[in-house]
Parts: structure tokens; C-alpha cells; sequence
């Protein structure tokens, strides 16, 4: 997927001001951003389903401003729930999205990978909150797509489910689906994703993988230690450097020793607090 200088606006707010994204074949994406940054607004226009004012756009070697049904048969979006379909099972309705696609996945086997076999039999409205997104995964990969847009995926997921959700997007992954994420979870980006871009204001202030996104690899790390009742800590581009020091220092184990980096959220926060200036 290329993009090159997407550009939408709405009234007088520039939502996207001019983004460029390369999104390979086969790879988890993730975009972060604030509330506002124009993520949405992005993800829609690359699955077809807003018109964009500006910008170069292919999405599996289309132009999604100008969808057909085969390209979108191609596609899996998983929404937010669609409230309409409260009153269906969700066998039934896994059964009834499948009838659209022309090769879409076994519905049990994909309610079965959702974790909600034993939900099968029952309306959609009877589900907790959790449930009902399992059901709108289950939606959005039952046509057996090339590349899926999840939208805020594991919103109101306990632990597990996420964790069983992440196992589901891994095996995805895994059979050669390209994935594009939308998420406010950090620890969901670090799991998952293997490269990263942050969006701010309309335009994209950082892309990376997550584990050196923004300089992180290479930022300052912080050593601490304690010496008797007290707590030293050293801020250092050479950590190693330091802990040899102190390995010396205190012949062997080093009292309460810890070396920290800057987590995936210091980065990120740093880098929208940029965007915004
Ligand atoms: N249909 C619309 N009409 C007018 N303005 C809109 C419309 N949709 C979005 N906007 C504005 O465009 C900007 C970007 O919105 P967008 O929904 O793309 O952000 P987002 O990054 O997805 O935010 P969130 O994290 O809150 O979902 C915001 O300022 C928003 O108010």
C-alpha cells in the first residue's frame, strides 16, 4: 500500500494535512495519534469509503477512491458494532456477512478463533461488551482478507480476551494477512506491530519500528542504584559503561540496580507534544 501526500479537509479543519504511508505486504501496521489527528479520516479514505481532496492512494494496486466489488471482497474492516444486528445470533449473523464474500472462511471455525463457540447460539444483544467486538472481528475476517483495517480493536476487552485477541491478529499475521491498526494501546502496538507510524495534527511525526521509534534504542538511559539508605540515579548515553563502574565499585552485585529507557509511551508522548508545537 503506497500513500503520497494525502490531503483531506472538512469545513475549515484540515484533518489530513499531506501524509505519506508504505505499507508492505504481509505486515502488522499500527497508527497512533491523539483524538483528532486524523486517523480515521485517513483509514477511511484507504478503505474506500471516504473521498479524499488531495494525494496519491493504492491499496492492494487500486485506487480506493474509485472502488469496485472485487476490490472490496479483498478487504476486511472490523467496525464498531453494528447495533442492527442485535437480534440475530451470532452464528447467524457470522453466516449471513459470510454469504457476501465469493471464498469467505468456515463461520464455526472463525467463531471457534474468536473464542466465542460457546456464544454461537446466542443473540447479539445478549453479549457482554467484549463479546459483541469479538463478533465484529469475526465479521471483519469471515471473507478471508488480503489485507484487514482493525479500528480500536480490544476497546473494553478484559486481559484475557485481549491477550487471546493478539494470539488471533498473530496467526492472521502469520497466514500472510496485511494488517492496518488503529489503537491508543501502547503495549498493543509493542505486541503486535511491527512497524509504527505516529500521526499528529493531519501529518505523521514519527514512523518506526516500536522498538526504536523516535530514537528510543539510542535515547539516554537512566541508571539506579542504592548506597546505603540512599537512592543514586545517573542519566547516560553509555550504560554499560556505568554498570561495569559500579560492578567494580561494589565488587559484584550491584545493590537495587536497575537500567530504564524510555518506555514506547515517553517516546510517544514526546513525539505529539512535538506535532503539536
Ligand atoms: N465528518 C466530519 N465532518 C467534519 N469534521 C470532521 C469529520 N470527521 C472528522 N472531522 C474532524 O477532523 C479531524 C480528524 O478527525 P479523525 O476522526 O480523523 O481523527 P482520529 O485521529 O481518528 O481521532 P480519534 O482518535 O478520536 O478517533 C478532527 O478535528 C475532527 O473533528
Amino acid at each position: 500500500m503506497r500513500v503520497r501526500g494525502l490531503a483531506k479537509r472538512y469545513g475549515d479543519v484540515q484533518a489530513v494535512g499531506g501524509i505519506d504511508l508504505d505499507i508492505r505486504e504481509g505486515e502488522v501496521f499500527a497508527i497512533l495519534g491523539p483524538n483528532g489527528a486524523g486517523k480515521s479520516t485517513t483509514v477511511e479514505i484507504l478503505e474506500g469509503y471516504r473521498t479524499r481532496d488531495a494525494g496519491e492512494v493504492s491499496v492492494l494496486g487500486a485506487d480506493p477512491g474509485r472502488p469496485t466489488r472485487e476490490w472490496r471482497s479483498r478487504i476486511g474492516i472490523v467496525l464498531q458494532t453494528a447495533e442492527d444486528a442485535a437480534e440475530v445470533t451470532v452464528r447467524e449473523a457470522v453466516r449471513h456477512v459470510a454469504g457476501y464474500y465469493p471464498r469467505a472462511k468456515d463461520p464455526d471455525e472463525v467463531i471457534e478463533q474468536v473464542g466465542l463457540t460457546e456464544k454461537a447460539g446466542k443473540r447479539i444483544r445478549q453479549l457482554s461488551g467484549g463479546q459483541r467486538r469479538r463478533v465484529d472481528v469475526a465479521l471483519g475476517v469471515i471473507g478471508d482478507p488480503e489485507l484487514l483495517f482493525l479500528d480500536e480493536p480490544t476497546t473494553g476487552f478484559d486481559p484475557e480476551a485481549r491477550r487471546q485477541f493478539w494470539d488471533l491478529i498473530r496467526s492472521l499475521a502469520h497466514d500472510g494477512t496485511t494488517i492496518v491498526l488503529t489503537t491508543h494501546y501502547l503495549d498493543e502496538v509493542e505486541a503486535l506491530a511491527d512497524r509504527v507510524t505516529v500521526v499528529a495534527g493531519g501529518r505523521v511525526v514519527a514512523e518506526g519500528e516500536p522498538g526504536t521509534l523516535g530514537g528510543r534504542a539510542t535515547a539516554k538511559a537512566t541508571v539506579s542504584w542504592s548506597e546505603g539508605d540512599e537512592r543514586r540515579s545517573l542519566e547516560t548515553d553509555a550504560p554499560t559503561g556505568t554498570v561495569l563502574e559500579l560492578t567494580g565499585r561494589f565488587d559484584g552485585e550491584v545493590p537495587g540496580l536497575t537500567v530504564i529507557r524510555p518506555s514506547l509511551e515517553d517516546i510517544y508522548l514526546r513525539l505529539i507534544g512535538a506535532g503539536a508545537r
